[in-house]
């Protein structure tokens, strides 16, 4: 017998929307760069916003792919110049949302993925709250999210100090949240974070088409 999906060929109803500012936010080493990634490798409808920061390039980073590193001086005028969504000194260096594209992106209808502090969440929220979906990652314990930034291999014994002492003032932000997913798994983890994209794509004011659509299925305003 013929796999009834196989043979349904009508077309799908794609209804124009405005993209969505999906922030992930979590102590360091919780997981949320992983939790992007897949994000990203998985959906071709979602874009990163690539950050500006002062910090040195990491093993494995790609300038422009994972952040455009930029000096000092070059920062401080970005961010005189107004360059910047939001931006804040995150562990002794300056990180930022650079503004280019972002709200043309949200008017065509593209997501942009927020991989960003609870600084820049607030900031993003008062300036555009309707777009925004503010997503916290919580670590399973603390003795496991110092284990994660250890295993990580990226920072050495200071730096890893001195995320693990800043990793209470972080949580101590959950509450600003609509959604916080603890990542004790990272398939299960991620599997969470997808249908809270999936669920927030479905929202009524985003999905700019349809007010049309309503009208072309019930003929209301067409001539009778
Ligand atoms: N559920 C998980 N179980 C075990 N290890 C994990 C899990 N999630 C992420 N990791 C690992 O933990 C480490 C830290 O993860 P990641 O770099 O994604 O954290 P982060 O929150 O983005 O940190 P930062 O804010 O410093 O960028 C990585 O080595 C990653 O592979
Ligand atoms: N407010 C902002 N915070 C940002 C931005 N880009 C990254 N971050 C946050 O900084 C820390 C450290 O990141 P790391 O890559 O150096 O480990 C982490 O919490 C990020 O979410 C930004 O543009 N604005």
């Amino acid at each position: 017998m013929v796999d009834p999906r196989l043979s349904d060929t009508r077309p799908v109803t794609a209804l124009a929307r405005r993209g969505l500012m999906f922030i992930l936010s979590s102590p360091s080493g919780a997981g949320k760069t992983t939790i992007a990634r897949k994000l990203l490798q998985s959906d071709p409808g979602v874009a990163l916003s690539v950050s500006a920061t002062t910090r040195a390039i990491r093993p494995g980073e790609v300038d422009g792919r994972d952040y455009h590193f930029v000096d000092k001086p070059t920062f401080d005028r970005m961010a005189d110049d107004h360059e910047f969504l939001e931006w804040a000194h995150v562990f002794g260096h300056s990180y930022g949302t650079p503004k280019a594209q972002i709200w043309a992106g949200l008017k065509a209808g593209t997501d942009f993925l927020f991989d960003i502090d609870w600084q820049g969440t607030q900031q993003l929220s008062q300036r555009a709250r309707e777009d925004v979906v503010p997503v916290f990652i919580l670590p399973p314990s603390i003795d496991e999210l110092r284990r994660r930034l250890m295993a990580r291999g990226t920072d050495d014994m200071k730096v890893i100090e001195a995320r693990m002492d800043r990793a209470r003032a972080e949580i101590s932000h959950w509450s600003d949240y609509d959604y916080v997913v603890v990542n004790d798994d990272i398939d299960r983890c991620f599997e969470k974070v997808r249908r809270i994209l999936d669920a927030e794509r479905m929202r009524r004011e985003r999905q700019t088409g349809l007010v049309n659509f309503v009208r072309q299925l019930t003929g209301e305003g067409s001539p009778t």
